[in-house]
């Protein structure tokens, strides 16, 4: 294969075998995963299940066994040097209270054009009125999205951010989506965990899931919301009746009170309602509902329980 064509293909964080534990304790198994240049990959996973830890590690802030290289160049706790090409907003930002988010900026800022691109992240992230008062007065919004401003700053190839909407209110979590998105068009690849998953829906192209510091699925989120099930809410004359008819005709009902069941491309409406009114019962409405990331994880992390306890 030719070179150039190996190194444009190169993904520009590849994780393998990594494993952590905090004395007797193993937070991460064995992750492996590659995340494409110019994606926006979604980390998610339940409390305690080793997020943070694991963008720690990739961040060489905390030790691991393992391999990880971010643009093809290893990195590791003791060695780091590639880390220039990643901006980062793990936990809360390191912020000194009686410095202003500008002069915070200048410090951190790296490289030429500095000046344009303190001016251009102000703007970007809407900082504009507050950005030269010191921060110690800044509420926890305004702190995390100074932290953001930190992260993106020095236009870095890869942006790693730990709950980055944690304190934002409905208007800075869009413009901090539209400036996501911008930067992921122009070629930034975004690593991002988060617990508000119908904002990841918007904007992940792919999604890992984490589970007791496994990696349990790593899937594009079109594959995944495609592949979750499509469902169909009915209303009824009587619905307890209709649950009965419909699990004895062989339909996969959840257990919503309603009856609703779960439908493939292939399922086709008719059966369903000629098996309700040959029993008198009425179809009085019928609802479609497509399974969200929240549903999808749920059940992928209920199935992985499922199958620690040896059910499935
Ligand atoms: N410094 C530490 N010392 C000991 N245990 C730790 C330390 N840091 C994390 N852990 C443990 O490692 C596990 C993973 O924690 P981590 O913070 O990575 O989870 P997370 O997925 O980011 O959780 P959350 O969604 O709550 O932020 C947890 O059991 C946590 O208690």
């Amino acid at each position: 294969m030719p070179k150039e064509i190996f190194i444009l293909n190169q993904p520009i964080l590849a994780v393998h075998q990594l494993n952590k534990s905090f004395g007797a304790k193993q937070v991460l198994h064995d992750v492996s995963f590659a995340c494409q240049r110019g994606h926006v990959i979604g980390l998610v996973g339940a409390n305690g299940a080793g997020k943070t830890t694991l963008m720690k590690a990739i961040l060489g802030l905390t030790t691991a066994t393992g391999q990880i290289r971010i643009d093809g160049q290893p990195t590791s706790f003791d060695h780091h040097e590639v880390l220039h090409e990643v901006g980062a907003l793990i936990e809360y930002p390191s912020i000194y209270p009686f410095m202003s988010g500008r002069d915070h900026l200048k410090l951190f800022a790296k490289g030429p054009h500095r000046r344009q691109r303190i001016d251009r992240t102000i703007a970007d992230l809407h900082l504009t009125k507050y950005i030269d008062r010191p921060a110690k007065g800044y509420s926890l919004g305004m702190k995390q999205k100074l932290g953001i401003a930190l992260a993106i700053l020095n236009d870095p190839k890869l942006v790693v951010l730990d709950e980055p909407m944690n304190g934002l209110d409905p208007q800075a979590n869009k413009e901090l989506r539209e400036l996501i998105i911008t930067k992921r068009q122009a070629g930034t690849t975004f690593l991002i965990s988060s617990h508000i998953l119908g904002e990841l829906q918007r904007i992940a192209d792919d999604l890992l899931v984490i589970d007791h510091g496994k990696i349990v699925k790593q899937t594009t989120m079109a594959d995944l919301l495609a592949a979750s099930s499509h469902q169909l809410i009915l209303s009824t004359s009587d619905d307890a009746m209709a649950r009965k008819v419909l699990t004895k005709a062989g339909y996969l009902l959840t257990e919503d009170p309603k009856p609703t069941i779960r439908v493939g491309a292939k399922t086709q409406l008719e059966p369903i309602l000629d098996a309700l009114s040959h029993q008198q019962i009425t179809v009085l409405d019928i609802q479609h509902h497509d399974a969200d990331l929240e549903d999808s994880v749920l059940k992928l992390l209920a199935q992985d329980q499922l199958q620690k306890e040896g059910q499935i």
